[in-house]
This record gives C-alpha cells, structure tokens and sequence, in this order.
C-alpha cells in the first residue's frame, strides 16, 4: 500500500477532487489495480471511473463484462463499457486496432468525466517483455525506452502505478487479499511472440538472476536519462550550425565533434521533414554531405524529400518527382481529355474535342480501347495510305534520329499493342470513315519539334 501511495503521490493523484479513470480489464492486473484504489482512505481517494472495452474476442468476455458490472454495482463504483463491434474487427492486426479501439474509448471516457489521469496496470513484467522484444526486432537506441511511469495522455496523464511490480507479486496480493480476476487462456498461447518472451525468456532470465525485472527497469532509467543529456546537447549544438534562413551550414558541421554529428544532423532533418530517420539510414548522406568531389546536387532522402547540396550548404526539399523511365513492356494507360507526362521531355494527351492547338484527328473503333503509350519496340509498324507498312525503326532512321535518343521514342498503341502514333513522327494511316470515333491526339507546344503533323 505505502509503495502504491508513493506512486500515486508522485503523479499528483491523492486528492479526493481529481477525477481518474481506471482501465479494467478484469484481468489480475488491473483488479488488483482497483482494489488498491479502492482501499485507499476516501480523504486521499481520487474519485474513480472504471473503464471497460469489451473486445467480444474470446467466449469468455461476455461473462468478463458482466462480472465487472456486478462488481461495480456492489462496490459503488461507476462503471463505463463499451463493446468493440465485430463487424469492426480486421482480418489482420486485432491486436493493434483493439487496442487504437480501447485508447480511443479511454479518451472519450476522461473527457466526459473530467478525468485528469487514465490509470492502467501495467507492471515490471510488461515492462521487461517490452523490452525484449525491442531488443530482438532492433531499431534505433531511442525506441529502446519502454514503457513510461507517466506521459501525457490526451486531455491529461497516463499513469502506471504498477509499472515496478513484478507479476508474481501482484498475483500473491490477489491470493492474500481474495481479489477475484479472469485469466485470458490466450495468454498462454506460446504462438504468440510476447507469451513465449513471457513463459520462456523472463523466466529463464530470472534463474540468471533474480533480479533481473528490476535490472531491465534500470537500464530504461539510465537509458532515458542518457537520451534525455542527448537532447539537450543537439539542442545547444543545432543553431551553431545553422544559417540564418535554416540550412545547414556545412563547414561548421563538420567541424563539431564526429560523435556528435550524427545526432545534429538527424535533428535537423526531423525539425525540417518532421520526420525521425534512424542514424543507421543517415550514415551515407553523411558521407555525401562531406564529400568535396560533389560540392553540389539534389539528392532524394526518401518518397517525399530531396537533399539539395550547394556550396557549403544543404537544405531539404519537397521531393522532385521525376518521370520514370519506362521499360519497353511497360505502359501507361491514356486517361482521356488529360495531358500526361510520358518521358521527361513529352507530353501528350489524347482528347474528344481538339485541346486548343495543333491536334491531329484521329478515327477510332470501339475496339482500340484501350490506349495506352509505351516505349517503341523493333517490331513495331505503322500502316501507310497505301495500304502497306513501315517499321517504326525505318521511320527513325529516315527521320535522323541519333540512336543513342531513339529509345525514348515513344507510341500510342491500342488494345492489341498496334501502333497508332509515333510520338513526334508519323501517325498509322486510318480513312475518315474507320471506326466510330474521332478523338484528337497532342503534343504540348515545346515537344513539338520535328513532329510533322498531316494537315
Ligand atoms: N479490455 C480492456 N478494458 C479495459 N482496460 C484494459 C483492457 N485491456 C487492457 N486494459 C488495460 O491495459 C493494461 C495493459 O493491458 P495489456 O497488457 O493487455 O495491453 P497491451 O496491449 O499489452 O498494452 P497497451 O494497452 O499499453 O498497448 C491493463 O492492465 C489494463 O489496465
């Protein structure tokens, strides 16, 4: 009781005028989390809202619920369920939407009850589990941190008072004290990664040492505590290296300490992109930043930014998106009545109606659909007025198109791949009457150099 006093003491919440809400999940953990609660004296008794998601998971949580109410009703305690519909449960990743479901209903609880904390039972086992499997996923040093005491929550603070009691201790209150709990079967389930960590790995660590949840607990302490004295050093370092306008100045960047580097260059990056990159992703674009044979460039960072590298300086940049080259077998459907940008240097458009200027006619049959544009390839033909055919390399070589450039040739072609048009060359020769419709075929002006339109 008095470790439990001290905890709650800390976060502020012995005061009977404080509203919190407590998350019950009948489990041993959060019971046992009530009942310390509710033998707190009133004078000290925050006033309590338990909160309870029924998951509708397992057969069991029908049952769970109602005890929970029978319980509330005779202890005088409001109570708050919600269900979780079925119909809203995804075919993969429950556990991470029951649990966006849950936090979502323990936001919405604290807001209608004035609560200023959300209470849960987390305890020095969860902790441990957590950070196992960190430890065996890998990642950055930061996500390393495990479970927090206390952080702010929506309208106010998560607390975990339990956080540094191991699961057997909790357990042997529950036996002393007769607290009544459920126990999930599916927590013994050893499919799942956190219940094989759970019933193998902790144990196994225990015999190492005894100690051992309480050795994790203090490795999270001096790990947040060595990030935190990290923070605080990035944050002193960052404006020394920056110009007055937020680029990144690159001489007095690299003057700072090497292992500091790193941590100033990844801050920078997240003030500037919002974004947190892991210093093992930083490593080469610290290489390129450094390297004085490219003292400029554009550089992409990721699917949203550019690095763009000038004398002495680099600054970040929304992404340029650039026209990927296409291979021959790939195409892009035409979209009508839209220009589209089929290479860096061509866009075209096919339209029901001519798009304002210089624009071919063209008849189409119902079948031709449809279109799409793709690189030319060595079999490719269009037909003559005549009635005869010319391969689109004869066209290229008669039009003097340097080879290095004829592969960015580009062509329309229809449903079975025949080529209607070679962009900036020749169209396939169709009488007025073919097919059933007109549509007009387009290059935008600055493309439309050396395209030899039929009037
Ligand atoms: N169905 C529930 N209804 C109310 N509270 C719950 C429910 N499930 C869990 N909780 C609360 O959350 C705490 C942690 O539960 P559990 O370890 O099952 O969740 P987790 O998914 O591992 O953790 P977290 O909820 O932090 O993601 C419980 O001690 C309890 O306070």
């Amino acid at each position: 009781m008095q470790q439990f006093n001290r905890q709650l003491a800390a976060a502020g919440l012995l005061d009977p005028t404080k509203t919190v809400v407590v998350a019950i999940s009948t489990g041993v953990d959060s019971m046992v989390l009530l009942t310390l609660l509710q033998r707190l004296p009133t004078q000290q008794r925050p006033q309590l809202v338990v909160a309870h998601v029924n998951h509708q998971l397992r057969a069991e949580s029908d049952a769970e619920a109602a005890y929970l109410q029978r319980y509330c009703d005779d202890h005088d305690l409001t109570l708050r369920v919600t269900r979780w519909p079925q119909a809203q449960h995804p075919q993969t990743g429950v556990e991470a939407a029951g649990r966006k479901f849950r936090y979502q209903f323990f936001a919405d609880v604290m807001r209608a009850s004035g609560a200023v904390a959300l209470l849960t039972a987390h305890h020095a086992n969860d902790q441990a589990e957590t950070f196992l499997m960190k430890l065996a996923r890998g990642g950055d040093l930061a996500q390393l941190t495990g479970i927090a005491g206390q952080r702010p929550f929506t309208v106010g603070q998560l607390v975990r008072p339990l956080l540094t009691w191991p699961k057997a201790a909790l357990y042997a209150y529950a036996d002393r004290q007769r607290v009544r709990f459920f126990e999930d079967a599916t927590n013994q389930d050893v499919s799942f990664t956190r219940n094989r960590i759970r019933h193998r790995v902790v144990p196994e660590l225990t015999t190492v040492n005894p100690e051992f949840l309480g050795h994790v607990a203090g490795y999270e302490r001096q790990l947040a505590t060595l990030l935190a004295a990290q923070k605080q050093m990035v944050a002193q370092l960052l404006p020394t290296v920056l110009t007055s306008n937020t680029k990144l100045q690159l001489q007095a960047w690299a003057a700072l300490p090497t292992l500091w580097q790193a941590p100033v260059f990844r801050e920078w990056l997240q003030q500037r992109t919002g974004q947190l990159y892991s210093l093992a992703k930083l490593a080469p674009w610290q290489r390129w930043l450094v390297n004085t044979n490219q003292p400029t460039g554009r550089r992409q960072l990721d699917a949203d930014f550019d690095l763009v590298k000038t004398v002495d300086m680099i600054d970040v940049s929304p992404h340029k998106k650039r026209v990927k080259k296409l291979m021959p077998a790939e195409k892009i459907m035409v979209d009508l009545n839209q220009w589209q940008k089929i290479t860096a240097g061509q866009t075209v458009g096919v339209f029901a109606s001519p798009p304002g200027f210089a624009a071919q006619p063209f008849r189409l049959a119902a079948n031709d659909w449809p279109l799409s544009w793709r690189p030319w390839q060595p079999d490719d033909r269009v037909t003559l007025r005549g009635g005869g055919h010319q391969s689109v390399r004869r066209i290229l070589i008669n039009h003097k198109v340097p080879r290095a450039a004829r592969h960015q040739v580009m062509v329309l072609v229809n449903a079975t791949g025949d080529v209607l048009w070679v962009v900036g060359h020749k169209f396939t020769y169709r009488k007025r009457e073919f097919g059933t419709q007109t549509v007009f075929l387009a290059s935008k002006p600055r493309e439309l150099k050396g395209v030899h339109l039929k009037r």
